[in-house]
Parts: C-alpha cells; structure tokens; sequence
C-alpha cells in the first residue's frame, strides 16, 4: 500500500461530498410556501403514505408524479384536510395545518381544483363563480336579516360578481357565463374549476390532473393561463400523468413511490434519475 492510496481515496471522498452538497444546494427549496414532513397514511394494513417528506417553492409551478398506487392522491387529501394523517405534519405559509379541516385549509389560502363542490351542472358559469368563495357573508343566512349585514352581504355581492367577471375574461370563457354548466366542454368545465378555484382567492393551487380530457387546444390555453397566474405570484402543485405536461411546464418535480419520495429535483435531473425510469417501468427500486 503506497502513501498516495489514501490521499486519492480522501480526495475521491471530497469530491463526493462537494458534489452531494452542490446537488443538496440544486434541489433546496429556498422559499417554501409548503412543507410535508414525515407524512403517512394508513387504510387498515395498507401504508398509502409512507414517511414523504418535500417542500413546495412559493411561486413555483411543481408537478407530483410517480406510478400508480405511489400515494400523490392519498398525499392531497391529506395536506387539504380530506384525510387526517397517520403522522407527520403539513406546514402552510409557516403554519402547522396538519388535520385541519378542508374548508379551514382553503380559508388559510391552500386551494385543490376539486375541493371546492365540483361544479352544479344546472346552474349556469356566472352562478357556479358566485358560489365559490369562502367567507361570503351571504351564506350565513341569520346575518341578512340584520339591515348592517344586508347592506354589507349587498356590497360583498357586487365585488363577487365584478370579480367573477374579471375572472372569466381571463379564462376567455365569459361569453359562456349564461350558459348551463352542463353544457360545457370537457375542457372548459376545467377551466371553470380553476376560475372557482381564483374566486377563494387562494395563495396555492392543487391541481389533480388538469389536463385528463382535454383537447391539445385547449390543454395550451390552460397551462398558459397556469404560467400566467404563476407570474402574477401563485404557486401550483399538480399531479399530472402526462410527462411531457409536467417536464416542459414544471420548474421542481417530486417523485413519488410505494407511499414516500423517491427524488425531487428540475426535470433534467429527475429524467436522469434511474431509479425514477426503473419505478415507471416497474423494476425494483
Ligand atoms: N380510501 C382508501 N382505502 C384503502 N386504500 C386506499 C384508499 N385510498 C388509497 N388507497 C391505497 O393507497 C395506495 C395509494 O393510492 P393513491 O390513490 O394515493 O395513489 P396515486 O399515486 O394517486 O395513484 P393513481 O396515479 O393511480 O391515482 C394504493 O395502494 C391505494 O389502493
């Protein structure tokens, strides 16, 4: 054994542990907005969730992917209140929300597409918009009697509707706004979702596969306006099936598997991961 063994063996080591610190530093979330820590969820004897553990950058579009069966949705309804969790925590805007219920997730700012009632086939775009946000002082039906409140319930009404408005213009669905939502396309009933989504004025969006359903024309249209909302400051979580979807739109991927994170990173680097390749393809990880 020569002297020089040991000091290329240290020097190999270094490099190892600069290159492990530079690919921390890469992959760091500098900003969270939210922070999932240890989560899990147990059905019975199934481990749906199993210790994942990521963060989410403020103002970031961020996609979720894994196999079927790896736990994105399980994971939604956990951080949005659907499920409690088995363990872990759930941090928004610095705030434990861990078990809080749905609707006091969306008042905190945390909105998922479908959290929000689905929208009612037999009342029209306008109608859907007027029932979706949070806080509205209209549905507490004992205020509206009081003549301060009715005055107020008036006023908060008209921001709604100018708010609702404004809304459909940017989705460029407003000459639909008479129209039933049943008569609505696929993809047009998506973006009404994301524009009752906007009207609970929330901070981040959760969207369970935006794109299932919808037309490449319209598939365009949806993830411009995500781009669009991204650079007016919100910040996007989406589980999406659709790989190009997620690699060309998505600036952080984290990828799920058997219930935890297997990777997280740019899509660069999450597409030269083998082991995510392995777990799409089924191999053993
Ligand atoms: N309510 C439930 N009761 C029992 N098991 C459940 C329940 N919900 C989910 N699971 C199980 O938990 C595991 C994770 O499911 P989950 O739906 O979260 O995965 P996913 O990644 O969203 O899958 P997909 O991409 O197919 O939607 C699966 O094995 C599923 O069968």
């Amino acid at each position: 054994m020569s002297d020089v063994e040991p000091e290329v063996a240290d020097a190999d080591a270094v490099e190892r542990a600069e290159s492990d610190a530079d690919e921390t530093a890469s992959r760091a979330v500098e900003n969270p907005i939210l922070e999932v820590e240890d989560l899990e969820k147990r059905f019975g004897g199934i481990v749906a969730v199993d210790g994942a553990s990521f963060a989410v950058e403020q103002g970031s579009i961020t996609g979720l992917i894994g196999p079927n069966g790896a736990g994105k949705s399980t994971t939604f309804n956990c951080i949005t209140g659907v499920h409690q969790p088995s363990g872990g925590r759930v941090v928004f805007d610095d705030e434990d929300i861990t078990g809080d219920e749905p609707h006091q997730v969306a008042n905190r700012g945390l909105v998922r597409t479908f959290q929000i009632a689905r929208e009612l086939p037999e009342m029209t775009v306008l109608e859907n918009m007027m029932l979706a946000p949070k806080n509205q002082i209209g549905e507490s039906l004992w205020r509206s009697v009081l003549p301060y409140f009715r005055d107020e319930v008036i006023e908060q009404e008209e921001e709604l509707r100018e708010r609702a408005w404004e809304t459909l213009e940017f989705f460029e669905i407003d000459h639909l706004a008479e129209e039933y939502a049943e008569n609505l396309s696929g993809g047009q009933r998506k973006l009404l979702e994301l524009a009752r989504a906007l009207q609970t004025e929330p901070e981040m969006l959760m969207l369970d596969e935006p794109m299932a359903g919808v037309n490449p024309t319209l598939e365009r249209k949806l993830l411009d306006h995500i781009h669009e909302l991204r650079e007016q400051g919100y910040t996007f979580l989406i589980v999406e099936h659709d790989m190009d979807v997620i690699m060309n739109n998505c600036e952080r991927v984290i990828v799920m598997h058997q219930g935890a994170v297997l990777d997280r990173g740019t899509p660069a680097e999450i597409k030269a991961n083998e082991q995510v390749i392995e777990a799409y393809l089924g191999g053993e990880v």
